[in-house]
C-alpha cells in the first residue's frame, strides 16, 4: 500500500540498518583491495567528476566468490532483489531483466561528486550501445558515515520535467542503507564527498531483453539469507509497495532467520536500532505474517533484556496500567483518610514543618506496607519488621485519636478539594505515563517502587498544603511560602532531577524499611558529599527565583546583541564625525539586501539601520556583473561615479568587469548633488573592496546552488589588474576581471592563514612570496588561503596578495598570473553580513571557463512583483 508522502518521495525506497547483514567492514576491505589493484577506472560521464568504478560480473560468480566473497555476496543479494520483488507482485506487471554485472564505485575524499541526473531518460535517451532503458536503480552503501562527511545522495523534487535543484531530500550513504528507485523518474545527485572515500554498490535493471539476464535466472544465484532481509526492510520501512510477505515459506524462513540472529549462537549483537526499526515497522507494516515475525523478535529481545536486568516482576504486576490503577485507588483511599488525620494535625500547627515531616513519614510507612512489590519480595525478617511498623503506625493513630478527643469544638473537616492554591503540587504520574507498552515494564523495579511512593507522597503534600491554606486564610503569605520551601527541600518532586536527591530518597526508603523512623532531618540532609547543593536550589515560583531568571534573560539578550557587534572591528556607523559614514552604511545594506535576496543560500541576519534601503540584485552573466537597483540612490551614484572615473582613466584598456546600473527615481546628477563624498578620506574603499569579495562569494555560492552543485562549475575568480592603495582623487581602488575558473586545487583546512585587521602587511606579503617562490614554473596546483572578517583585514589580504604577486613577477617574469577566489566562511554572525567571515583562495589564473552553461533564472524565490520590476521574468 503506498504511503501518504509527497509524490516525488514515494518512488524512492530506502531500507536502513541492514548493517548486521551487509558486513560493511569486510566489504570495504575488499573494495580497497580492488581499488589498490587498479581494477577501478575513472567513470566516464560528463556529469560525474572524479569517481572510479569497477564491474563485478555475475557470470564469473565462482571466481568472484573466491576473490571477493563479501562483495560477491552483496552483489548477488542485490541482483536477487528484482526476482523477490516480482514474486511479491510489487513491480506492477513490468518484466524486468537483470543486468549481468554490478557496479562498485568510489567517490574519493574531496575529489568527486555526481551532478543532478536521471539514470535513464527513457524512452528517448536509451543507452546507444545496448538500447537498454534502465528501469530500476538499486544502491547499497557501506560507509562509516558521520554528519559532515558529505557524499549524500540527493533525491530531487521533480514534479514537472525540470527538477528544482534547491529542493531535495538527502540520504546518508551509511553502512546498511539500501535505496531503490525508478531510474526513469527520479532525479538525483551525489554531493561531494568531504571526508573519507565514499563507496557505493549500484545495480541498474531494465526490461529489455537485448542482453540482460532473465529475472528467473537469478533464482540460481546463491540465496543467502541476506536476500530476504532488504526486501522485508523495504516493505516495512518504506511502507510503500505491498506489505505482505510473498509466501508462507518466506515468512517461515524469516522467522527462523530472526530466531537464529536473536539467539546466542549469533555473535553479532542485536542493536537498539534494530528494535526501533522493528517498532516502526510494526506500526507501518500491514502484514500479519510480518508482524508476527516481529513480535517474535521483540518477545525474544524483551526476555533477553529482562534477563539482563534481572527484573523480578511477577506476572500480575507486569502491566503498568495495572500498577497505575492500583496507585490511583490507593490515592483515592488516602484522600478519604486525610481529612481526619488533618484534624488532629491542626493541633500541632505551631510546628508545621514538624507536622509535615511526620505526615510524610506516616505516608511512607503506609505506602510501603500497601505496596504489592514489597509484600511479594519481603523476606520473613523484613515482614516482621513491616508488621512491627504497622503496629507502630496504629499506635500513632491511637495517640492522634486521643488528642482529637481532647479538642472540644472539633470542626467538621472540610472535604479535600483541588484548589487553585498557589504552589499546589500536582499529582505526578509521569513515570507511568511514559511508556505503557511491553518495553516499559522492563524498567527497574527500584524505580517503580520509588515512583509509587513518590506519587503517594506528592498526593499527601498536596492535601496538606490545601489543608493549611484552607485553615489559615489569615496567615501571612511568607509563612506559607517558608513552609512550602521547607517541604520542597525535603521532598524534591523529580527523583531523577538530581543524583543527590535520589540518593537521599533511597537512604530514607532504606531507613523506613529498616524501621529507623527517627532518623533526624539533619542526618538525612547531611548525607552524601554534596549536601550543600540544597542551598543552591530555589523554589521555582518564588520571587527571588523569578528575579534571578529575569536577570539571566537580560544578560542573554545583551550577549546576543553585543558579542557579534564587538567581536570584530567597529563599523563606520559608530563614527559620528565622519560625513561619509552614511555611504558606507548604505553599501553595507546593499550587501545585506543581496543576502536577503539570496536567502536560500545563506541564512542571514538582516541589517536595516537607516532609511537608505537599497534593493540590489546581482546577476552574473559570463564576465559581466549587472547590478540592478530599486532604491538607494546614494549607492547608485557612488557606483556610477566609480565607473565614470574608471573608464576615463583606462580608456585604452578592456574593461572585463562591467557594471550595469539601472535606477528609478532621481537622476544621477541629482543624486550626485546629494552625495557628500570625500574621496580623500579613502577608508570607505576598503569596504568597497571587501564588498566586491563578498558579492563574488555570494554570486558563486548562488550559482553553484542553482546549478545543483555541479562540481564542474568551478569557482568565481577575481583577477586584480590595477590596485591603488592610496586614493587621491580617484575613488577607483580596485579593478579586475571576473571569470569562472575550472579545477581549482583543493586546500586543506590546516594551512589557512588567519588575517586580522592588524596583521603585519609586510610579513604577510613575505609569506606569500616565499610560498610562490618555492613553486615550479607553470605550477598549476598551488593554492594559498586566507580567512578573515572585516574590511581592514580584507584590505590586507588584497594588498599582500597583490604585492607578493608583483614581487614574484619581478623575480620570475614567467610566473603565472594569480586569481583570488572568495567564498563565505562559517561564521556569519548576528552582527550582519559585514561580519561574515570570508575565505579567499589565491591560485593561478588558468583554465578559465568562458561561459556558464544553462544558467538558471536567478532567485526564483524572489517575489514576482520584484522580478517583474527588474525585468527578470522569462518572456
Ligand atoms: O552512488 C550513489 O549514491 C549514486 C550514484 C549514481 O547516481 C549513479 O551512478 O548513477
Ligand atoms: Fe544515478
Amino acid at each position: 500500500m503506498p504511503g501518504k508522502r509527497e509524490s516525488w518521495v514515494t518512488s524512492v525506497h530506502v531500507a536502513r540498518d541492514l548493517g548486521v547483514i551487509l558486513e560493511p567492514a569486510q566489504i570495504k576491505q575488499e573494495c580497497r583491495s580492488l581499488d589498490d589493484s587498479s581494477a577501478t577506472t575513472v567513470t566516464s560521464n560528463r556529469c560525474n567528476r572524479g569517481s572510479r568504478s569497477a564491474w563485478l560480473d555475475l557470470d564469473g560468480l565462482e571466481e568472484l566468490q573466491q576473490k571477493l566473497p563479501a562483495l560477491a555476496k552483496l552483489s548477488t543479494m542485490l541482483a536477487g532483489l528484482p526476482l523477490e520483488l516480482q514474486n511479491a507482485n510489487v513491480l506492477s506487471g513490468v518484466h524486468l531483466q537483470v543486468h549481468p554485472a554490478t557496479m562498485i564505485a568510489v567517490y574519493p575524499e574531496q575529489a568527486a561528486a555526481y551532478a543532478l541526473h536521471k539514470d535513464s531518460y527513457a524512452p528517448a535517451d536509451n543507452d546507444p550501445a545496448t538500447g537498454a532503458t534502465r528501469h530500476l536503480t538499486i544502491l547499497a552503501y557501506f560507509n562509516d558515515w558521520r554528519p559532515g562527511h558529505g557524499g549524500e545522495l540527493r533525491i530531487h523534487e521533480s514534479a514537472g520535467q525540470r527538477p528544482d535543484p534547491r529542493h531535495f531530500q538527502a540520504l546518508e550513504p551509511k553502512a546498511g542503507t539500501v535505496v531503490i528507485f525508478d531510474s526513469r523518474k527520479v532525479w538525483h545527485a551525489v554531493a561531494p564527498s568531504l571526508r573519507g572515500d565514499r563507496w557505493a554498490m549500484l545495480r541498474g535493471e531494465d526490461p529489455s531483453d537485448a542482453w540482460s539476464w532473465s529475472v528467473t535466472q537469478t533464482s540460481s544465484l546463491p540465496r543467502s539469507r541476506a536476500v530476504l532481509y532488504p526486501q522485508i526492510a523495504i516493505h516495512c520501512v518504506g511502507a510503500l509497495l505491498r506489505v505482505d510477505l510473498p509466501s508462507d515459506s518466506m515468512a517461515d524462513d524469516f522467522r527462523s532467520e530472526m530466531g537464529s540472529s536473536v539467539g546466542s549462537t549469533d555473535p553479532r549483537p542485536i542493536s537498539k536500532n534494530s528494535l526501533a526499526i522493528g517498532n516502526q515497522a510494526c506500526s507501518v507494516g500491514k502484514s500479519s505474517t510480518f508482524r508476527e515475525a516481529l513480535h517474535l523478535h521483540l518477545g525474544e529481545l524483551q526476555s533477553k533484556l529482562v534477563a539482563e536486568h534481572e527484573c523480578r516482576l511477577s506476572p500480575e504486576h507486569r502491566s503498568l496500567e495495572q500498577l497505575v490503577e492500583s496507585l490511583k485507588a490507593e490515592n483515592e483511599r488516602l484522600r478519604k483518610l486525610l481529612p481526619h488525620e488533618a484534624e488532629s494535625l491542626k493541633l500541632e500547627r505551631r510546628d508545621k514543618s514538624h507536622v509535615l515531616r511526620d505526615a510524610c513519614q506516616m505516608m511512607r510507612e503506609h505506602s510501603h506496607l500497601s505496596d504489592p512489590f514489597h509484600k511479594q519480595s519481603l523476606s520473613p525478617r523484613d515482614r516482621d519488621v513491616a508488621a512491627q511498623r504497622s503496629r507502630k503506625g496504629s499506635e500513632v493513630a491511637k495517640r492522634q485519636a486521643s488528642v482529637r478527643k481532647t479538642v472540644s469544638a472539633a470542626k467538621q473537616p472540610r472535604p479535600a478539594r483541588r484548589s487553585s492554591v498557589r504552589g499546589t503540587t500536582v499529582l505526578d504520574l509521569r513515570p507511568f505515563r511514559q511508556d505503557s507498552q511491553e518495553l516499559g515494564s522492563i524498567c527497574s523495579m527500584d524505580h517503580q517502587v520509588e515512583s509509587l511512593l513518590r506519587t503517594a507522597l506528592a498526593a499527601w503534600k498536596e492535601f496538606t498544603f490545601q489543608y493549611i491554606r484552607d485553615e489559615d486564610e489569615d496567615e501571612s503569605e511568607q509563612e506559607v511560602e517558608a513552609l512550602r520551601q521547607a517541604a520542597y527541600k525535603e521532598w524534591p518532586e523529580d527523583p531523577n532531577s538530581n543524583e543527590w536527591q535520589a540518593q537521599l530518597f533511597r537512604t530514607d526508603l532504606a531507613r523506613t524499611m529498616s524501621g529507623d523512623l527517627n532518623a533526624s532531618k539533619s542526618d538525612r540532609l547531611n548525607a552524601g558529599p554534596n549536601f550543600w547543593r540544597k542551598y543552591l536550589v530555589t523554589y521555582p515560583s518564588s520571587r527571588r527565583r523569578m528575579l534571578w531568571d529575569l536577570l539571566g534573560l537580560m544578560l542573554v539578550i545583551w550577549d546576543i546583541y553585543a558579542i557579534p557587534m564587538n567581536a570584530f572591528e567597529r563599523g563606520p556607523w559608530h563614527d559620528k564625525n565622519r560625513t561619509d559614514a552614511y555611504i558606507r552604511s548604505t553599501a553595507h545594506e546593499e550587501e545585506a539586501d543581496y543576502t536577503e535576496v539570496a536567502g536560500g543560500t545563506i541564512g542571514t541576519a538582516r541589517f536595516s539601520s537607516s532609511e537608505f534601503r537599497a534593493k540590489i540584485i546581482v546577476i552574473l552573466l559570463a564576465c559581466t556583473i549587472s547590478i540592478k537597483f530599486d532604491e538607494g540612490l546614494q549607492l547608485l551614484a557612488l557606483v556610477d561615479r566609480i565607473r565614470d572615473r574608471f573608464n576615463k582613466r583606462h580608456l585604452d584598456e578592456d574593461l572585463a568587469l562591467e557594471v550595469h546600473l539601472e535606477a528609478s527615481g532621481k537622476t544621477v546628477a541629482e543624486s550626485l548633488d546629494q552625495l557628500n563624498f570625500l574621496p580623500e578620506k579613502g577608508s570607505h574603499f576598503r569596504s568597497i573592496r571587501m564588498k566586491s569579495l563578498r558579492i563574488l562569494a555570494l554570486a558563486c555560492a548562488d550559482l553553484q546552488k542553482a546549478t545543483g552543485y555541479l562540481p564542474g562549475f568551478g569557482l568565481l575568480g577575481l583577477r586584480m589588474d590595477h590596485f591603488q592603495t592610496t586614493v587621491i582623487d580617484s575613488p577607483c581602488a580596485l579593478r579586475g576581471q571576473v571569470a569562472r575558473l575550472l579545477d581549482p586545487p583543493l586546500v586543506s583546512d590546516d594551512v589557512v592563514q588567519v588575517v586580522k585587521k592588524n596583521s603585519c602587511l609586510d610579513s604577510l606579503t613575505e609569506d606569500i612570496f616565499e610560498q610562490l617562490d618555492q613553486l615550479d614554473e607553470g605550477a598549476e596546483n598551488f593554492a594559498s588561503s586566507f580567512r578573515f572578517v572585516g574590511d581592514m583585514a580584507a584590505e590586507r589580504v588584497l594588498l599582500a596578495a597583490r604585492q607578493a604577486e608583483m614581487k614574484i613577477k619581478e623575480k620570475r617574469p614567467k610566473f603565472p598570473a594569480m586569481a583570488l577566489c572568495p567564498s563565505l566562511g562559517a561564521t556569519l554572525s548576528g552582527g550582519g553580513f559585514r561580519h561574515a567571515e570570508v575565505l579567499v583562495l589565491l591560485y593561478p589564473w588558468s583554465k578559465i571557463a568562458s561561459e556558464i552553461p544553462g544558467l538558471p533564472s536567478v532567485r526564483p524565490r524572489h517575489s514576482r512583483e520584484f522580478m517583474e520590476r527588474q525585468d527578470m521574468l522569462p518572456s
